[in-house]
């Protein structure tokens, strides 16, 4: 009698302890932001669970009707805050004590380990440090002719379906990002462009699905019951792959850095990879283990790779459908090359692509690949006299930022030319990498891609709009998509 009495003792102590961590707190401290009407528990739960628009879709409808600050129970345990207000964005992302990155990041673990995307604490920044002088300038300029040779293998595939009324390029798109990515980071080449069959390729296509599955999936989401789905038979024998791949490749690039004949070594360049010089800062006493390494690699073929992609598929979009902006871009590419387009760019030429540049930030400001990125808070904040509690989640929703009238009026139309004035008027409202301790430390890289690629398709060919017109149905996996593909047509240039 005495222990039955204990154990519900016990079990009403437990359910008080719970009702108070994780709604009292929570109700007592963000009743002042609105939040669409919710059920017991599940909180708004449901409104992702059944909507046949999409996640993304539900976001925007809340931005939409209940402001720039939402509040959004995502089940019994979590809430988090749908931010796309400017100073809140400053806020956070210049708070040097809010750097955690959300609980949705832990199913990367398994792929990245804890490298820099998914890392926190003294690790991240240790690794930061040390990785931050990798991508400078000056070493950003020996990547050039990757782009363009890459580029020019995409414009081969882009040619076999000239004729055609409507091709979706992005597949082909993320294909040739991932041969750069790969190239890049690892110095070797997965040729995915020629042999999208390769397991390699496949491997990581299936991790990002799984990982996006798990993010949405209740039966996923937890370890002990995604243990019994095919997903994770899957997962292991993706990683499997693609871990022994980056495996492979950095013991072959040790012993090449350890080799006396670097010079003249037969099959590797002088251009360094990212790897390289992460095994060189190791070699330096900078003390990166070498399963460190690898998880930095892979972060960096993840992170590195459909974000360019959608980048670049978005902006051939734009361009496409937009006759007058495309004509510009293109008469800056004349000016730059004269007649002789087939001459491969520098590093300055794409510094001097100076509209290109700003119709690429249009396209990211319209359709940013990262729509929105979190935060986890691991002790209490005070934003502007209100507790933010410890274990709230602050969702970055760059999206509805990038489009709010206030901040970029006539939001739905491509004008590249706002961004001619735009630049440290408004720091905090144009996100697309972020900003702040954690942005994204392969902007310029990608930046420099994005423009080398572009360029490249536009010496080749007139971009036209698909035929029929293509709505784009935007929706949010680990990056931003179109359900429905990105669709537009190919004139050869004489
Ligand atoms: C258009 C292309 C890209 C976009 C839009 C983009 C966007 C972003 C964003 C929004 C973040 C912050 C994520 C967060 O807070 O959770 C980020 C972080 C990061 N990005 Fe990118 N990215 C791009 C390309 C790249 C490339 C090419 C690389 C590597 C070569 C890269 C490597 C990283 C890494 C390592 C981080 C984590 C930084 C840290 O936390 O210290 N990204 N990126």
């Amino acid at each position: 009698m005495i222990l039955l009495f204990l154990a519900l003792v016990c079990v009403l102590y437990f359910l008080v302890y719970i009702y108070y961590k994780h709604v009292y707190i929570f109700e007592k401290h963000l009743k002042c932001f609105p939040s669409p009407p919710d059920i017991p528990i599940l909180g708004h739960a449901l409104d992702f669970a059944f909507t046949d628009k999409g996640f993304l879709d539900v976001l925007m409808h809340y931005t939409r009707n209940y402001g720039d600050i939402v509040r959004v129970k995502t089940g019994p345990h979590r809430q988090l805050l749908l931010i796309s207000n400017y100073n809140f964005f400053q806020f956070v992302l210049t708070n040097m004590k809010i750097l955690k990155k959300s609980v949705e990041y832990r199913y990367f673990h398994n792929w990245l380990g804890t490298g820099l995307i998914t890392s926190s604490g003294a690790k991240w920044k240790r690794h930061r440090q040390i990785i931050t002088p990798t991508f400078h300038y000056k070493i950003l300029e020996d990547f050039v002719d990757i782009f363009e040779s890459n580029a020019k293998i995409l414009v081969k595939k882009f040619e076999s379906c000239s004729d055609s009324t409507s091709v979706d390029i992005f597949d082909l798109v993320n294909l040739c990002t991932l041969d750069i990515i790969c190239e890049s980071a690892m110095g070797t080449s997965v040729n995915a462009q020629l042999n999208s069959d390769s397991e390699y390729v496949q491997s990581v296509k299936n991790m990002l699905d799984i990982v996006i599955a798990r993010v949405f999936s209740p039966i996923k989401m937890t370890d002990w019951t995604y243990f019994f789905t095919e997903d994770y038979r899957k997962e292991k024998k993706a990683l499997k792959v693609i871990h022994s791949y980056t495996w492979n490749v950095i013991k072959r690039r040790q012993e090449f850095l350890k080799s006396e004949k670097n010079e003249n070594h037969a099959g590797y360049q002088k251009r360094k990879a990212f790897l390289d010089l992460l095994l060189e800062a190791n070699s330096n006493g900078e003390q990166l283990t070498l399963e460190e390494i690898r998880e930095e690699v892979d972060t960096f073929m993840f992170a590195g790779h459909d974000t360019t992609g959608t980048g670049i598929a978005f902006i051939l979009f734009c361009l496409a459908n937009n006759a007058e902006e495309q004509a510009k871009v293109f008469m800056e590419q004349k000016q730059l090359f004269g007649d002789n387009f087939e001459r491969p760019p520098t590093f300055q030429d794409l510094k001097n692509m100076k509209y290109l540049e700003m119709a690429i930030k249009e396209s990211l400001r319209l359709y940013p690949p990262a729509p929105f990125y979190s935060r986890e808070l691991d002790h209490d904040v005070l934003y502007e006299g209100t507790v933010l509690p410890k274990g709230l989640t602050l969702t970055l929703f760059s999206y509805a930022l990038h489009r709010n009238p206030n901040y970029f009026p006539e939001p739905e139309r491509f004008l590249p030319s706002r961004f001619q004035n735009y630049d440290g008027k408004m720091p905090f409202a144009f996100l697309p990498f972020s900003a702040g301790a954690r942005n994204c430390i392969g902007q310029r890289f990608a930046m420099a891609e994005m423009k080398s690629v572009v360029s490249r398709i536009l010496r080749s060919f007139e971009l036209l709009p698909s035929i029929p017109s293509h709505e784009l149905k935007l929706a949010s996996q680990t990056i931003l998509i179109s359900s429905n593909g990105v669709r537009i047509r190919f004139r050869k240039r004489l």
